[in-house]
């Protein structure tokens, strides 16, 4: 059933091949601004069990049109799992597939549909995963959750897992999905599986999400912990990687019957590259966000009693350098015999192109192919995502600089969009001060200089938080933006496009990922080497003060502008703990203006529409 009609020659004159196939979903890329450029793509090691993982994906299926790091689709994807599967086949190992949630809200194709994820899901569910964990943006709302619930976690015949999540069906509180699974790999090694939420407390109340230090005490989860006949844990779960009390929780449960058996953990939500060291048998990976990274890790030296394969055990494997002190657990084991590798892949084609290259069958076939075709026809059905709300003048990046910089996206946000827009009728001159706050978190992706569409603004704040007003004294408005920092911060990692050429190797370097994790030297997990642009960490809110330079009285009345979903937060910081003395900003029309609909209002009103 494989279709070899098309190989692409490797790394140089691919992409805008590759963009001329697919869907016209961004129109913003200019002649020759995506350079084909041959990067330097690293082999990987083979194990005796290989896991490839996927995580916070937001529905960036249809890949990044305006990065060629990150240009490869789903449908690329889909084509590079089956050959690599093909490829353990031939080598006699395991090759596993492993997600960890977070499938919704983030593009345009995910996000513009009834019910959201009507388009993508399916796209999703093609692919051949053998284990899943629930993230939280399948539980913010409750025709999601019920969406996940009854149409998708059924998918997975027992392997999409949440060991700490419940859900109220029919007014029953029932366990979403499984709490875990058992099973053997196609070469016998025997997994217990679980699959864990961090402790969220933002679901709608048709969930319910159990602490995981409670979880790890039920006696459904005690008795499958005290088993003997596994060889290894194989945990998915949306919780970040490191310095994560939840991970440790399930850790050193673990540990307290197991104290050698391999443990492999699979996190995410952080939306970073990251491994973590728990001891020498246990490892956690985050594999980033967006489609942006495919996770790899790689196990040799499982017990005899395991079919062992015909593992090429080349150069590249290492062992876990900095065993962690985890509270509970005495004495970690600093070595053994096990040895693991983790590489951090770019989600594009040269680079899944070059690990089946040995089949010699090129990538594609009709099966990802058609997943292609299928993601060109919806995006197609959606034409809105494509109409032009203006031009951007200018990039303004998430973290790639300080906030104070101008080419900071919260800087344009907060000197320029925020004061022009975002104002209750009639209160937008100085007899009305304003101080305007949002959250980081609501803000995903860089603005890109050029056409800005709607699916551009999905990708940069999908959230319909409705903005909110309330008039206090300039006593309690100018101190709630240092009361508000207190959240914690996930720190983002940022993208250039900035290129670098090495003479030597006729090989270029693009600005991309430049990990440092547990093991090795900076950069030594990016499965192709990039230049390290930096990275600036941001507060958990930023704000916007306008006409309140001259206030010298506390007794000055300031409007302040939140939106409702930290409302209650903020309230809590004002004047009598008003939660309910917000008012709804509402738009030309009368209805709620949120997050969501501020960028492209702004585009609307002040961009030019040439570009
Ligand atoms: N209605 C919402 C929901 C969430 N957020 C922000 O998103 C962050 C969570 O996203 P992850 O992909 O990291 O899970 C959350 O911390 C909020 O900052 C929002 O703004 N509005
Ligand atoms: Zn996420
Ligand atoms: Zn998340």
């Amino acid at each position: 059933c494989e279709d070899h009609d098309w190989t692409s020659p490797m790394l140089g004159g691919y992409v805008n091949h590759d963009l001329m196939k697919r869907h016209d979903l961004d129109k913003r890329i200019q002649p020759g601004a995506l350079p084909t450029l041959p990067q330097q793509i690293k082999d990987i090691h083979w194990g005796q069990v290989n896991i490839l993982s996927t995580t916070d994906t937001h529905g960036w299926l249809a890949g990044h049109l305006l990065d060629e790091n990150y240009s490869a689709d789903y449908g690329d994807f889909a084509d590079f799992v089956r050959k690599m599967k093909a490829k353990a086949d031939v080598l006699g190992v395991d090759l596993l597939l492993v997600d960890s949630g977070d499938l919704h809200d983030g593009t345009g194709l995910g996000d513009a549909t009834t019910p959201n994820g009507r388009l993508t899901l399916p796209i999703f569910q093609q692919l051949p995963y053998d284990a899943l964990s629930i993230g939280n943006h399948e539980l913010y709302t409750t025709e999601i959750a019920n969406d996940t619930y009854r149409n998708f976690a059924p998918r997975w015949g027992g392997r999409y897992l949440t060991s700490n999540v419940d859900i109220y069906d029919n007014g029953v509180r029932k366990p979403f999905s499984q709490q875990y699974a058992y099973w053997q790999t196609k070469f016998g090694v025997r997994i217990m599986s679980f699959g864990f939420l961090y402790n969220f407390t933002g679901n709608s109340n048709a969930t319910v999400v159990t602490p995981v230090g409670t979880a790890v005490r039920q006696a459904w989860f005690q008795q499958q912990i005290r088993r003997t006949d596994i060889d290894m844990f194989l945990i998915v779960g949306h919780v970040p990687v490191r310095a994560s009390t939840e991970w440790n929780l399930v850790y050193a449960a673990i540990r307290q019957y197991h104290p050698t058996t391999p443990i492999s953990i699979f996190g995410g939500h952080s939306h970073v590259r990251d491994t973590v060291g728990y001891d020498a048998n246990a490892l956690a990976l985050a594999a980033g966000r967006y489609c942006e990274t495919v996770g790899w890790v790689t196990i040799d030296g499982l017990p005899s009693n395991v079919t062992r394969a015909n593992s090429p055990m080349g150069s590249g494997t290492i062992k876990v350098t900095k065993p962690l002190s985890v509270p509970n657990v005495t004495n970690p084991i600093n070595s053994s015999s096990l040895s693991w590798s983790r590489q951090y892949l770019d989600f594009n084609r040269p680079t899944f192109e070059k690990h089946v290259a040995s089949l010699n069958q090129g990538l594609n076939t009709s099966y990802g192919q058609g997943i292609t075709k299928n993601i060109t026809t919806e995006v197609n059905s959606l034409p809105i995502l494509t109409n032009l709300l203006g031009c951007s003048p200018s990039s303004y990046y998430l973290s790639r600089y300080p906030i104070s910089d101008p080419r900071s996206l919260f800087y344009y946000l907060t000197n320029t969009v925020f004061p022009a827009v975002v104002y209750a009728e009639g209160r937008n001159t100085s007899a009305y001060p304003r101080i305007i706050l949002t959250n980081t978190g609501g803000f995903r992706y860089d603005l890109l200089a050029g056409r800005f569409t709607i699916d551009n603004a999905y990708q940069v704040n999908p959230y319909t938080n409705l903005w909110q007003y309330m008039t206090v004294p300039w006593s309690s408005a100018q101190s709630l933006l240092a009361r508000m920092q207190t959240d914690r911060v996930y720190k983002r990692q940022a993208l250039s496009n900035d290129t670098m050429y090495n003479s030597t190797t006729g090989l270029w370097r693009t600005a991309g990922y430049f990990t440092t994790d547990d093991f090795g030297a900076p950069g030594d997990g990016d499965n192709t080497l990039h230049i390290n642009q930096g990275y600036s960490s941001t507060p958990h809110y930023v704000q916007a003060n306008v006409s309140t330079a001259n206030i010298t009285d506390p007794n000055t009345m300031v409007d302040v502008y939140v939106t409702s979903f930290f409302a209650a937060a903020a309230a809590a910081y004002l004047p009598g703990n008003m939660t309910n003395g917000w008012k709804n900003v509402t738009n030309s029309t009368g209805g709620g203006f949120s997050s969501f609909d501020t960028l492209p209002v702004y585009a609307q009103r002040f961009w030019t529409k040439n570009c």
